[in-house]
């Protein structure tokens, strides 16, 4: 039996980016998805319809390959790999149903870019803790990657990490189709700490940008961020790797250029004058970097890494300072 022969995937989530990854994965010849959403409504458009109503509608779901479940018990039974795609606040609330029992023997894949709330963890050593998985079994997947670009069949890069090659090499063949190419590379830690920072950075993107600042600023606010992430990293997880690489430096300059942000959207409203409250309510999607800037600067309290960018971040975002006036200060610190 080959390798990809009759691989159970389940996936948990019903956003943007679960579709996307379902469609990359009906690529491929004798793979069954076993999904789960909360959302009872779009279950059954999808059973119907074949397509997702409220995300990424024009995605063709093959019915062939796609079972859509109510329960993530039922959707991660007999499943070779679990992909957990919804963000990462509401990743407790998703997986409630499930114990150790449930995922033993499987291969945890997070699609999530944010971390665990309260808790401050990455959701690798999350479901590690919570559920007895051994690291070795866990892997994320990262960009640089827009789930509306998939939906295009745009050709696109996808980074596939685990803490060993081999490990993250089989799933990123899953991952691997006509219009994706998926790169599997060693280092967990590293590539999911710099997919959470770099959602942050997009904040300050879109953040400068609704107040007015230019293309030249932005160029400097995104290599400073590079440094900001590279330093943050280096202290958690301290290892030689080359930031410039798609996993690193290519996330982040998709999500602080690309039209289809979410965080930098979310930015930009917030320059633009939007409160929190009412950039959350206007948007559908959700912006994981307000999350992440919290739990970074929580984190950053026992660590003590500069991060003026992350900074600046917090202050706009959870202290209500003037977007103007911090922005103000962040450019004399940037060169
Ligand atoms: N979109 C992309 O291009 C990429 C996204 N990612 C990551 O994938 C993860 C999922 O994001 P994405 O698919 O984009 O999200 P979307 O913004 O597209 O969708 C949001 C999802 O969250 C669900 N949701 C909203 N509120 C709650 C709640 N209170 N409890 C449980 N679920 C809730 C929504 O369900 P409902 O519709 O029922 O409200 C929906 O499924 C994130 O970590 C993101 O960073 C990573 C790479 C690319
Ligand atoms: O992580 C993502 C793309 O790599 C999605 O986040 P944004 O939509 O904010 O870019």
């Amino acid at each position: 039996m080959s390798f990809l022969n009759n691989i159970k995937i389940a996936v948990i989530g019903g956003g943007s980016w679960a579709t996307a990854l379902i469609k990359i994965l009906c690529e491929q010849n004798n793979v069954q998805i076993r999904w789960w959403l909360r959302n009872q409504r779009d279950i059954e458009h999808i059973r119907k319809f074949h397509h997702n109503p409220s995300y990424l509608s024009d995605v063709v779901l093959s019915p062939k390959k796609i079972k859509v479940f109510e329960k993530t018990t039922e959707a991660v039974r007999g499943a070779d790999y679990v992909i957990l795609a919804v963000p990462a606040a509401f990743v407790q609330e998703a997986l409630r149903d499930l114990s150790g029992k449930h995922l033993q023997g499987k291969r945890i894949v997070s699609a999530i870019k944010g971390m665990v709330p309260d808790q401050n963890m990455l959701i690798t050593d999350w479901i590690s803790k919570e559920f007895g998985i051994d690291l070795h079994e866990t892997c994320v997947i990262a960009g640089p990657c827009h789930a509306e670009e998939v939906a295009l069949e745009k050709q696109s890069y996808l980074s596939i990490a685990s803490t060993e090659c081999p490990s993250a090499e089989d799933f990123a063949k899953l991952m691997t189709c006509r219009y994706v190419t998926a790169n599997p590379l060693d280092d967990l830690y590293g590539v999911e700490y710099a997919a959470v920072m770099k959602n942050i950075i997009a904040l300050a993107c879109g953040i400068t940008h609704g107040l007015g600042y230019g293309d030249n600023f932005q160029a400097v606010l995104v290599s400073n961020a590079m440094q900001e992430i590279g330093n943050f990293v280096t202290a958690l997880d301290p290892r030689e790797r080359n930031m410039s690489s798609s996993a690193y430096l290519g996330d982040l300059l998709v999500t602080a250029y690309s039209q289809f942000s979410r965080n930098r959207l979310f930015g930009n409203m917030i320059g633009r004058g939007y409160s929190v409250k009412a950039a959350q309510l206007e948007m559908k999607m959700i912006a994981e970097g307000y999350y992440a800037t919290k739990s970074i600067t929580e984190m950053n309290k026992i660590h003590h890494v500069s991060l003026p960018i992350t900074n600046a971040v917090y202050r706009i975002l959870y202290e209500e300072q003037a977007p103007g006036m911090v922005m103000d200060e962040l450019k004399k610190l940037l060169k």
